[in-house]
């Protein structure tokens, strides 16, 4: 049975799985203890639990749980990676590459440290979304302390060169961060095999509970210092201090877990209904798929609806779909997306365009109903005849 309306945003956010909502129960009521009481059974407890969902944790993306370092979400995470190791080896430069389609805490965060003294790199993007090696390389400098670009697009989903991009950084002795905040729990994230030394992570992008998240610090070749962003009682190795959040940590370690376990199969059935999705709706014509169609997350495709509004498109649809004209940070703004006229979009065409996500309860009935209601939508806005075959 469908039941709407239908929620295709989930690079927006996600449900919370209800195993993992089973999972972090116990440690709002029964298991309350604070992780850092030494002294008693119920401090024991809560530690135990933050230290297994850490193991869960690196599991997911092939760090040792020594590395994992939780925070508040991919924000902050972001936040202190960049701002971490622009304070800890201002010594050795203050150049930053980036990319023009990283998610706004990023770019806000560069930008915060030019008016500091850092001096930034934005590397355009191709039409398909992705950096140029050769201008990436070229870029680097001897002041030059770290190259931050993300994994995988939030808006058109596309998977950036990562390993090569690790790659070229170690080449050059320049650390590498990148935010993947999309890409873990829904394709395969390999610190050590993508030459990764920072990664930043949030637990809402993988069925998990909001206002968690993690940042990756690799602690052997190279060993990355940061300074810390939040000063305090020294938790988290004195990076992060502030009580943690238990059962955030529970659930984050959790949707981690399962995400290994199902990721692969889940990637092949979301990108079969993605699939069937964007062809049905290349199909009404003039419509074009914003970035590339390879190297793309499993679970997202972006279109552009030529001579259509995306917004009255939106409105349109509304009641009984979720979707969404880019990232939910910038969706209350009337501006065309940084990141579709990064690609070469004009603002028209930007404007004409919205991202589908799926997600783990995106069923078929709901891709048919998408279909039948965007196309009938589509046509209406288009002033178009609408030919029903029955
Ligand atoms: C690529 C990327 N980075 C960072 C964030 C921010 O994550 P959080 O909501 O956990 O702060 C998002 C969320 O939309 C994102 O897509
Ligand atoms: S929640 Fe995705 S852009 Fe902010």
């Amino acid at each position: 049975m469908l039941e709407l309306p239908v929620y295709l945003d989930h690079n927006s956010t996600t449900p919370c799985d209800h195993r993992v909502v089973e999972a972090m129960l116990p440690f709002f009521t029964r298991d309350f203890g604070n992780a850092a009481s030494h002294s008693h059974a119920f401090g024991w407890k809560a530690k135990e639990a933050v230290d297994y969902a850490r193991e869960q944790v690196a599991n997911l993306i092939g760090a040792s749980s020594g590395e994992i370092i939780f925070t508040s979400g991919a924000t902050e995470a972001d936040n202190l990676a960049i701002k971490g190791v622009f304070e800890m080896y201002a010594g050795k430069g203050n150049h930053i590459i980036t990319s023009g389609i990283e998610h706004k805490a990023v770019l806000d965060t560069c930008r915060h440290l030019e008016k500091l003294g850092a001096e930034i790199t934005y590397l355009p993007v191709s039409p398909e979304g992705f950096v140029d090696l050769n201008k990436l390389e070229s870029a680097i400098k001897p002041t030059t302390i770290l190259i931050a670009i993300m994994y995988a697009n939030n808006e058109i989903g596309t998977i950036m060169p990562v390993r090569e991009i690790g790659f070229i950084a170690r080449k050059h002795g320049v650390l590498f961060f990148t935010d993947a905040t999309q890409a873990v729990g829904k394709i395969p994230v390999h610190v050590d095999n993508d030459n990764i030394d920072l990664l930043a992570m949030t637990a809402h992008k993988l069925y998990g509970p909001k206002g968690t998240g993690a940042l990756y610090v690799r602690r052997k070749g190279p060993r990355v210092r940061l300074t810390a962003q939040m000063d305090g009682g020294g938790h988290e190795k004195g990076l992060r201090s502030g009580t943690l959040n238990v059962p955030g940590i529970v659930g984050l370690g959790k949707a981690c877990q399962i995400c290994q376990l199902e990721m692969s199969r889940e990637a092949e059935r979301l990108s079969k209904l993605r699939d069937q999705l964007e062809q049905a709706l290349l199909g009404l014509g003039q419509v074009f798929v914003n970035g590339s169609k390879q190297n793309r997350l499993p679970q997202v495709t972006n279109l552009c609806f030529k001579d259509v509004d995306s917004n009255g498109l939106m409105m349109a649809l509304q009641k009984n779909i979720a979707v969404s004209s880019g990232s939910a940070c910038t969706s209350a703004t009337p501006e065309p997306s940084y990141v579709l006229k990064a690609l070469g979009l004009s603002d028209e065409l930007a404007h004409s365009s919205l991202r589908f996500s799926l997600g783990r309860k995106t069923m078929e009935e709901e891709i048919d109903y998408t279909i039948e209601q965007v196309s009938k939508t589509v046509h209406k806005l288009r002033g178009e005849l609408t030919w029903s075959i029955t």
